[in-house]
């Protein structure tokens, strides 16, 4: 069983990225929500532009989905200049990296997603790329290497990374602005919906958004996508009109519950009650007993779930918290709640 292609997993696939692109924000004052970092980032840009220098390297943080690689196309439009897109797991050389660095053009903005996905040797020649506008290239191998120095274009760097814990401090100091990308509220979410169906020409009255952006679990792209099933669902049942019903009907029957939860969060949670009597058990082993990879259940699943109040990392491992028994209708034994509930590691232990 694989919930990879899941209807709330927030990362996106094939066609879903082509409607993505159409649905995304394109200038500063079209992105929605993130009030904080939109205004942070709006000066940063706005006084670049005015000392016509490139702006502070960017570092974007928080979860799939919420507006990391949209924000950085709108750094780059609002600074009238190209952006270029790779990702951390596409560097695995330094030549990977040197071989796009020494081709940038004057204030370009370079956006690396995933960041802390980046090999060690591409990480440390981003360090002198970022701070000296410079590589040095290294030719040859053993006592006869030899550093080559390599002129850079003056650029802006936009990192993104769903777990700026596991960036390493020399690179993290080297942005001169991190921008925290929060969950978003459910009446943000409605806006954002709005937005999209009057992109996608449909109409949507404001219950319905109401009840969509309440299953979105705090995410944009979650709500586009359960739009699109949300209408897929009016056009062949409900003659193209959707209301607060049609869109109830639609996400019951694609499995999303009304506080958002999907099939691999009911997983997760069910085998932490039902298998583990509400825990504490080790993420890998609980990955395990849901069929997914550790880290898929660990990035997710568990930061709702988590922020749902239905399960706590603890040091001993994951557990769930009464809510959790309440929502999926089942009695906890006598001894659930036992002193492992007490600690919450607010930060994420990993691997347990
Ligand atoms: N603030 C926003 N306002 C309107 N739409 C948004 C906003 N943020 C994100 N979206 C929509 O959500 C979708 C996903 O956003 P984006 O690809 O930027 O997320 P991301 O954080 O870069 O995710 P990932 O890290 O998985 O690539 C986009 O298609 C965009 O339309």
């Amino acid at each position: 069983m694989s919930f990879e292609r899941d209807l709330v997993a927030p990362d996106a696939e094939g066609d879903e990225r082509l409607i993505e692109a159409a649905l995304r924000p394109k200038r500063l004052d079209e992105f929605i929500g993130q009030a904080r970092v939109r205004e942070q980032l709006s000066l940063v840009l706005q006084s670049a532009l005015r000392r016509n220098r490139p702006p502070d390297h960017v570092l974007m943080s928080g979860g799939p989905g919420l507006g990391k690689t949209t924000l950085s196309m709108i750094i780059a439009t609002e600074l009238s200049v190209p952006l270029r897109i790779t990702s951390g797991p596409a560097l695995e050389r330094a030549g990977d990296l040197a071989a796009i660095l020494s081709t940038l053009s004057e204030g370009e903005v370079l956006f690396i997603d995933e960041i802390h996905r980046m090999a060690r040797p591409a990480e440390e020649m981003l360090y002198l790329a970022m701070e000296d506008f410079r590589v040095d290239i290294v030719v040859g191998k053993g006592p006869g290497a030899t550093a080559i120095p390599l002129e850079v274009a003056p650029f802006t760097l936009v990192g993104a990374t769903t777990r700026a814990g596991l960036l390493p401090a020399p690179l993290r100091d080297r942005f001169g602005f991190v921008a925290h990308m929060d969950f978003y509220e459910v009446a943000e979410l409605e806006q954002v919906l709005h937005r999209s169906s009057r992109l996608l020409g449909l109409e949507l009255p404001g219950d319905a958004a109401h009840e969509i952006a309440g299953r979105s679990r705090g995410t944009p792209r979650i709500a586009n996508r359960l739009l699109r099933r949300v209408r897929d669902f009016a056009e062949v049942r409900s003659g193209g009109v959707v209301t607060r019903d049609v869109a109830s009907a639609a996400l019951n029957l694609y499995e999303v519950d009304a506080e958002g939860l999907d099939r691999l969060d009911r997983a997760v949670l069910g085998a932490l009650l039902r298998k583990f009597g509400g825990g504490p058990v080790g993420l890998s082993t609980l990955a395990v007993a849901v069929g997914e990879e550790p880290e898929t259940v660990e990035v997710v699943a568990e930061p709702f779930l988590v922020r749902q109040g239905l399960l706590a990392r603890t040091p001993r491992g994951r557990v769930a918290t009464a809510a959790a028994w309440l929502h999926l209708g089942l009695t906890p034994p006598p001894d659930a709640f036992g002193a492992s509930m007490i600690v919450d590691l607010e930060d994420d232990p990993g691997p347990v």
